[in-house]
């Protein structure tokens, strides 16, 4: 999307805004304040030590941009093109499942607040409505779908199927959370929000598991959820057949190592999301940050690279750009947006996001996010 940066426009709007949160930090907090603190815990929550988490939010700042001047930024154009189609910003929302933790239209509210600014929406396999009930509140907005493997495969295909049928234009495949990681937060509570039943949707509304159960009461429901959420065995050979399987768009997200790029390149794999989970799984693991250059250099722009965990501002999905990705995904922070105040903070997250990510382009000196100049990071 082309548009003019007016800087009394963002002043404007920031000042009609002014009773509510501005920064992530403030979203965060009212989202704290709206929710009960075992399910913002589970939320805000890192694996382990939290090592991780707190290395996302390290890595932006350990880059500084060294813009350029006098490039004419009176419009800035940042539209992307991803798989054959022209997407207005450079960022979708992530999957995020079991959104009715923030609020109980939860993917509904997302997909509807994501529709008012034409940013593409990746439905989770663990969300709260169904695949085809989000598909029908985004209307003509894209969204894509994310797919859990099952362990009865049949299942998985079966969402793939629907994912199909339901418009979603691209498949991501989350391949870092075979199982869950150690969530010391959701341990120390006690809590599951999928033996809470938040997440169930997309299973009950599938002919296929609800064929495979011999107990089909809520708690048989859940029982089988978790049987076949959690599948160790996933491999490379089961990447390849689910690419023959769909006509979509593959994408794997969850890579940090650059030999696994190559090789999802090699099982001809259409793009790669490079994410932590947000210091969900693995404690312990790089930046996803830390993890882009590397990757960039052996995909060489043969195929979409997408980053997330930890972008919080559009200062962070630039520096993101200039050291490889296409895009990013934003995460955690629509979720505050939505807890704090259902599709009307989605909107206003996101309307922020992109003021602020044009701003950053304009005095970066960056015109056009599909043909970036020469803009160098330099660490700190
Ligand atoms: C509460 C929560 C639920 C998530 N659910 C999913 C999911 O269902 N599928 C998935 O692939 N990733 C899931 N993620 C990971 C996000 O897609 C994304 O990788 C992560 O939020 C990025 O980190 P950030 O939020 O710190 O930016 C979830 C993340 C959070 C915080
Ligand atoms: C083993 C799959 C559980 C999915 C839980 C949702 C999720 O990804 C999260 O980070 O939480």
């Amino acid at each position: 999307m082309s548009s003019t940066v007016k800087g009394d426009a963002l002043l404007k709007s920031i000042v009609s805004q002014n009773e509510s949160p501005l920064t992530h930090e403030e979203w965060e907090e009212s989202a704290k304040k709206k929710m009960k603190p075992h399910e913002f815990g589970h939320i805000r929550s890192g694996a382990g030590a939290e090592e991780t988490l707190r290395r996302n939010r390290e890595a932006f700042s350990k880059w500084a941009i060294v813009p350029r001047m006098l490039n004419d930024v009176s419009s800035v154009d940042t539209s992307i093109n991803l798989f054959g189609r022209k997407y207005d910003h450079p960022f979708l929302l992530a999957p995020i499942g079991m959104q009715k933790l923030a609020d109980e239209e939860g993917d509904l509210a997302s997909v509807r607040g994501a529709a008012k600014w034409n940013v593409p929406f990746i439905t989770s396999t663990v969300s709260s409505y169904s695949l085809e009930d989000i598909a029908e509140a985004a209307g003509s907005n894209p969204r894509w779908f994310q797919l859990y493997w099952s362990n009865n495969e049949k299942i998985s295909y079966s969402m793939l199927q629907r994912a199909e049928q339901a418009g979603y234009e691209a498949i991501v495949v989350t391949v870092d959370t075979v199982m869950l990681g150690w969530r010391e937060e959701d341990l120390r509570n006690g809590y599951s929000p999928l033996r809470a039943g938040v997440g169930k949707a997309n299973y009950v509304n599938d002919p296929v598991f609800m064929e495979s159960l011999t107990d089909k009461s809520d708690a048989g429901v859940i029982q089988g959820i978790l049987e076949n959420v959690y599948h160790p065995s996933f491999n490379w050979k089961k990447i390849e057949e689910i690419k023959k399987a769909t006509k979509l768009p593959v994408l794997l997200k969850g890579i940090l190592h650059p030999e696994d790029a190559i090789l999802a390149m090699e099982a001809g794999i259409d793009g790669i999301i490079v994410s932590n989970h947000g210091g969900r799984q693995l404690d312990g693991v790089t930046s996803s940050l830390d993890a882009l250059p590397a990757i960039a250099e052996v995909v060489n722009g043969k195929i979409p690279l997408i980053l997330d965990s930890g972008i919080r501002r559009g200062t962070d999905l630039v520096k993101a750009l200039i050291l490889g990705a296409s895009a990013v995904l934003l995460g955690r922070p629509y979720i505050y947006g939505l807890a704090t105040a259902g599709q009307a903070g989605v909107e206003q997250v996101l309307g922020n996001f992109i003021e602020e990510t044009r701003v950053t382009l304009a005095l970066s000196g960056i015109a056009k996010v599909a043909e970036m100049p020469s803009i160098k990071l330099i660490r700190q």
